[in-house]
């Protein structure tokens, strides 16, 4: 697969389904669809943060766009180009997957020489020996563990989480992506120092031009790293914008709620007593609902969000699939758009 140039989107789903056999509370086969009709671009040198509450989908699509789950319905594409029986290799050395665990992610019985180098070796073997470890060092260097010669030659079990979390990222850069999908790279770290790897993933963007799908639970790390934020819940994406409009005027009743929750002091948008239910109770996919997915839980529910499922409706920058803004006018400033009505 090579990479071609334009003005488009580099990776983005197409009304992408991933559905899964599952079970309802009675024990009946039902389908999960994990995702559901999910349409994202993402754009070169952009941080997407990808935002909601455990069993959302975030993780599924993060793996549909690493193609580790093949679309139900839908599209992956890659500069626009359907990827669906194209090699994975080749695509692998565009796209790059960090997990979550930097623990169980790297071999511990490999040292970091070892890990790093047959990755680039898979991706360019036409480099030398002494090449390959110039690139080690300098992928080292990159991520900040130096002197990187002190480095080379450890085991992960020598590191600390946020050390190992670092090594997932410079294997990740060790093929020169164009897209990291970053799912959820600082959650089993601690607090202390997933700022240094939010700082890491925006140098990377900015020095590499990397674009970014950042997966988090963590709305005020969203808001610290991205620059535009989608929201899920459900399967379905349900609002998304600048990050900055999204944080400080969010429209979907499912996203005030999720940052009147969120411990962030600066949050702008505080909770009205009562007027929120509970965001610990997650939502169900295999549940079936009529209407709008999050009707059970909506504070503004009308009748209209149990008949009928609402479209997304574009409201200034933002983009909101809610009822409530059924024909609403809000103010448009001046920025370029693709012209689709797309997240
Ligand atoms: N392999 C699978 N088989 C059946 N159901 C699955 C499978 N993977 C995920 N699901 C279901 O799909 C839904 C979405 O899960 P997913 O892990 O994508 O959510 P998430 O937003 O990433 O949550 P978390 O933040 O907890 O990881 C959940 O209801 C989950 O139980």
């Amino acid at each position: 697969m090579t990479r071609t140039t334009g003005s488009g989107p580099v990776l983005s789903a197409d009304q992408l389904s991933i559905i899964f056999d599952g079970k309802d509370a009675a024990g009946h086969a039902v389908e999960v669809r994990a995702c559901n009709k999910v349409s994202l671009d993402l754009h070169a040198g952009e941080i997407v943060a990808l935002v909601g509450e455990s069993g959302s989908g975030k993780t599924t699509l993060a793996r549909a766009f690493a193609r580790i789950f093949a679309p139900d319905e839908g599209e992956i594409r890659f500069h626009g180009e359907r990827i669906t029986g194209r090699p994975k290799r080749s695509f692998y050395r565009h796209v790059q997957l960090v997990y979550q665990d930097p623990f169980a992610s790297l071999n511990s019985l490999k040292t970091i020489r070892h890990i790093l180098g047959r990755t680039i070796r898979i991706h360019k073997p036409e480099l030398t020996r002494s090449e390959v470890t110039a690139q080690i060092l300098q992928l080292l260097e990159m991520v900040a563990l130096t002197p990187a010669e002190d480095y080379i030659d450890r085991f992960p079990s020598s590191l600390s989480g946020g050390q190992r979390q670092r090594i997932s990222i410079a294997r990740a850069l060790a093929v020169e992506p164009d897209v990291i999908l970053a799912d959820e790279p600082t959650s089993m770290l601690d607090v202390s120092i997933r700022l240094d790897v939010l700082n890491l993933l925006d140098a990377i963007r900015r020095e590499r031009g990397v674009t970014i799908l950042y997966i988090t639970h963590d709305i005020a790390s969203a808001r610290y790293v991205s620059d535009r934020m989608c929201v899920m819940y459900s399967g379905e994406l349900v609002e998304s914008g600048p990050t900055e409009e999204v944080v400080s005027n969010p429209r979907h009743p499912y996203t005030q709620l999720l940052l009147a929750s969120a411990p962030d002091p600066s949050r702008t948008k505080p909770a009205e007593p009562g007027d929120t239910p509970d965001v610990d109770e997650p939502a169900d996919p295999s549940q079936a609902i009529s209407g709008c997915r999050f009707n059970p839980r909506c504070p503004a529910v009308m009748d209209r969000c149990t008949a009928e499922k609402p479209p997304l409706f574009t409201v200034g920058e933002q983009q909101v699939k809610c009822w409530l803004y059924d024909g609403v006018e809000a103010p448009t400033r001046a920025r370029s758009t693709d012209g689709e009505h797309r997240p």
